[in-house]
């Protein structure tokens, strides 16, 4: 039996996640980038990304890695598109890449073609490409399907094998039942509805994701204030089923290369509709102000960050990648830098350093020499290990402001009585044996 082909435009974290996971379940598939470098990297059996569990499952397909975009349009009915749509200056989504990709396509088109777009846009999207590729290829039909993918960073291979849902996005039920056979191998609820409910759902689900941490993260204020502990709220309203456990964990805000640019593309598309979106905007102003948080509370202990020298832990947005794109950590380091302190930055797989103006690291106990305090910024699990006391002893004083919660607080009590500590963290109550101890040097 002929084995059904596909081609995706974009060789990211989605492109490729894609490419694996549709190749594992029978696809024939063909990648495409504009990045030539990429397509040599995949070609020689490398992967220009970080992404746990990845480079196997690549390296036990047969992809084909092309360099020229007519090959791949030519020789493939369905085209998935995967290329970025990064915040522009106004807020707004920039569709450059996706325009790009979409004239690419018309131009070489030699058939009917099915473009499924994956890569996350406003609704409407879908319908302005159609209009598009209707002024440029008049002899053969190409529609647009809205397939957008819901996996995470981390976590990627396991959310595009086992996802809760695939939602498809067509203008008529024939295109949509077509696309959905690309996924017949996948045991989950499987949605069709039109293409802007389609586009506009991926946006629904990041923003109210987003939303349930800001939501906790102001009530991690509230509970500090009045002695409560936002991990007991966490446990309680997280065991209400109809709120749910995940995405309830107070911190240093949320970053990475999606919530905070779907959010502002989200509060754009409203500002062009003349519809408030007021919890978007509050979603947004709490994470803007969460990281500031966290560094008030290490100011608070000296009065002042000037001349300090403070020991940044982690860069990358969330543990188990090593992409740095608005990461909370990294805007906590130049900020610190901006109040005057000196800072040290580490993070176990961050390669380059982000942070201009701040002296990279090589090891955990290399950023803790010398400095007045450590901050942690990604929850990594190797900083489990600064509570051991040679890595304590590399401070000049055990003042550590936890903004990711990592440690549990009994444990840190504990330890506080047999080495006097400060530690502080989001939502819940200072433990500190060291000022009280006038320990502080
Ligand atoms: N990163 C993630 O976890 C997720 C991302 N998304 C969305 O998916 C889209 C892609 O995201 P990422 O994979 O993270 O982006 P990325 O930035 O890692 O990769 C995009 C790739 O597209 C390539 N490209 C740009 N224009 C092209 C063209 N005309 N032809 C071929 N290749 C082209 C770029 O060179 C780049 O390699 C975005 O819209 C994003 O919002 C959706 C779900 C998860
Ligand atoms: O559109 C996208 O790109 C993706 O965006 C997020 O995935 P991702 O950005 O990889 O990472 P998450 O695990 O969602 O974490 C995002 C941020 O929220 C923070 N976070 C997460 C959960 C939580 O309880 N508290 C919290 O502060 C993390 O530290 C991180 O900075 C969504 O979870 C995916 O479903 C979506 O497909």
């Amino acid at each position: 039996m002929k084995r059904v082909k596909a081609g995706i435009f974009g060789a990211g974290y989605v492109g490729l996640v894609t490419a694996a996971g549709l190749a594992s379940r029978g696809l024939d598939i063909a990648v495409h980038d504009t990045s030539k470098e990429k397509i040599a990297t995949l070609t020689a059996g490398g992967l220009p990304i970080f992404e746990p569990g990845l480079e196997k499952l690549l390296a036990e397909q047969h992809i084909t890695y092309i360099q020229t975009a007519k090959e791949l349009v030519t020789s493939c009915r369905y085209l998935f598109l995967c290329v970025g749509t990064p915040q522009a200056k106004n807020g707004e989504a920039d569709l450059s890449f996706l325009e790009s990709a979409v004239k690419t396509i018309c131009r070489y088109a030699d058939s009917d073609k099915i473009v499924i777009i994956k890569s996350t846009v406003p609704p409407g999207t879908g319908r302005l490409m159609e209009k598009l590729s209707e002024t440029m290829n008049i002899e053969h039909r190409i529609t647009f399907v809205s397939n957008p993918e819901f996996l995470r960073q981390g976590n990627a291979v396991q959310d595009f094998l086992f996802p809760d849902r695939i939602v498809i996005g067509s203008d008529d039920d024939e295109t949509g039942t077509e696309v959905l056979q690309l996924y017949k191998q996948w045991d989950c609820p499987k949605l069709q509805m039109n293409r802007e409910s389609a586009e506009l759902t991926k946006y629904a689900a990041n923003t109210f994701l987003a939303m349930k941490i800001s939501y906790m993260n102001m009530m991690a204020g509230l509970a500090e204030k009045t002695g409560a502990n936002i991990e007991d709220i966490e446990r309680g309203i997280g065991s209400d089923s109809r709120i749910g456990k995940d995405f309830l964990k107070a911190g240093a805000g949320f970053g990475g290369s999606c919530f905070p640019k779907d959010l502002r593309a989200l509060a754009s598309i409203g500002t062009e509709l003349n519809e408030e979106l007021p919890l978007i905007r509050e979603t947004l102003y709490i994470n803007e102000n969460q990281a500031k948080a966290v560094l008030r509370k290490l100011s608070t202990v000296f009065g002042g960050l000037l001349g300090r020298k403070i020991a940044v832990l982690g860069l990358s947005f969330k543990p188990m990648t090593d992409d740095v794109r608005s990461s909370p950590a990294v805007s906590a380091a130049e900020q610190l830098l901006l109040l005057g302190a000196d800072v040290n930055v580490y993070d176990p797989l961050v390669r380059d350093n982000p942070v201009a103006g701040a002296v990279k690291s090589p090891s955990l106990l290399d950023c803790l020499e010398g400095c007045d305090a450590a901050i942690i910024m990604t929850e990594w699990d190797e900083f489990r290990e600064i509570l051991k006391p040679k890595m304590l002893n590399k401070l000049k004083s055990p003042v550590i402001v936890d903004g990711r919660n990592m440690f549990q607080l009994k444990e840190m009590k504990k330890l506080s009585r047999e080495f006097p500590l400060y530690y502080d963290s989001v939502g819940r109550q200072r433990v500190n044996t060291l000022l009280t101890a006038n320990k502080i040097k």
